[in-house]
């Protein structure tokens, strides 16, 4: 199986907290993969761990074939990019600038940008909605726009392996729709993209497989609706709902309907 990413074992401390409690994971070439769970059980320490934010306490995770720990930092730039939550630090960049800095992992040391380098920032540019705002700079932006501006970035490194944390969060629906066929189509190219997502119904909807997060472990992984079953959206997410096809698309959706009993939050 065409696996550029293996997550094996993972455990990762923070403030002298186990939040992740051996995670296991892989994500496949071609594939939509989203990462749920409920606030707070590990999702952005499980990809911050695989970007090399975070340094596990235990497990082991493979890039390519290669343990990420023995890799050079621009090996794993050239082979993995990361759209994060946190704001871009590009204090006076413009936004193609910005999205340029995305292609560094390519370039040879002083080495200045080429023809290609500007033919792959246009790219990106124009498949984030960004184009008409190339010129501007970051920090006059939107929240919506300056994630966007995050996720070109991470495609400018036209990584195998594509990293998304929360990329919907700040969007409005049309941009969130934009974005999740974006995703499609990048793993219609061949590459393996992972991405976290509160809105299980985007989840639903666009991603290959599923992989659910509770208390720093996976408690599944599956295809939507297998995964998604009546009694783990009630006993992970407090939720009654279920998965079925849309009678418009054919495609799986959720249907939510309400909070489910004695899961109330303390
Ligand atoms: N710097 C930190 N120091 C101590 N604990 C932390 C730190 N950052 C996160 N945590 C804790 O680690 C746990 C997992 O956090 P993480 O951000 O990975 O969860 P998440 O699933 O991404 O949550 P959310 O859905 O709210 O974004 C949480 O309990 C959080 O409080």
């Amino acid at each position: 199986m065409n696996a550029p990413l293996r997550i094996h074992r993972v455990r990762a401390g923070l403030g002298g907290r186990q939040v992740l409690a051996g995670v296991d994971l892989e994500a496949r070439g071609g594939e939509v993969l989203a990462l749920v769970g409920p606030n707070g059980s590990g999702k952005t320490t499980a990809l911050r761990c695989c970007y090399r934010a975070l340094s596990p306490s235990a497990g082991t995770i493979t890039l390519t074939g290669s343990d990420i720990a023995s890799l050079p930092r621009r090996a794993v730039a050239r082979r993995l990019a990361a759209s994060t939550q946190e704001p871009p630090a590009s204090a006076g960049l413009t936004v193609r600038e910005s999205v340029q800095l995305g292609r560094a992992a390519h370039l040879g040391w002083l080495q200045s940008p080429g023809e290609v380098d500007r033919r792959v920032v246009d790219r990106v540019l124009a498949q984030v909605g960004l184009a008409g705002l190339a010129g501007r700079d970051v920090r006059e932006l939107s929240g919506g726009e300056r994630q966007r501006v995050s996720i070109a970035r991470a495609l400018a490194q036209e990584p195998a392996v594509l990293l998304l944390d929360e990329p919907t969060n700040h969007l409005d629906l049309r941009h969130q729709i934009t974005v999740m066929e974006l995703l499609v189509s990048l793993a219609a190219d061949g590459i393996a993209v992972v991405v976290t997502l509160h809105d299980l119904r985007l989840a639903v909807e666009y991603c290959d497989r599923i992989a659910v997060m509770s208390e720093g472990a996976i408690v599944g992984t599956g295809a939507p609706a297998e995964v998604l079953t009546g009694s783990l959206l009630s006993g992970v997410f407090g939720i009654m709902g279920e998965v079925g096809p849309d009678p418009r698309t054919g495609r799986p959706a959720l249907a939510v309907h309400g909070l489910a009993t004695g899961t109330v939050d303390a």
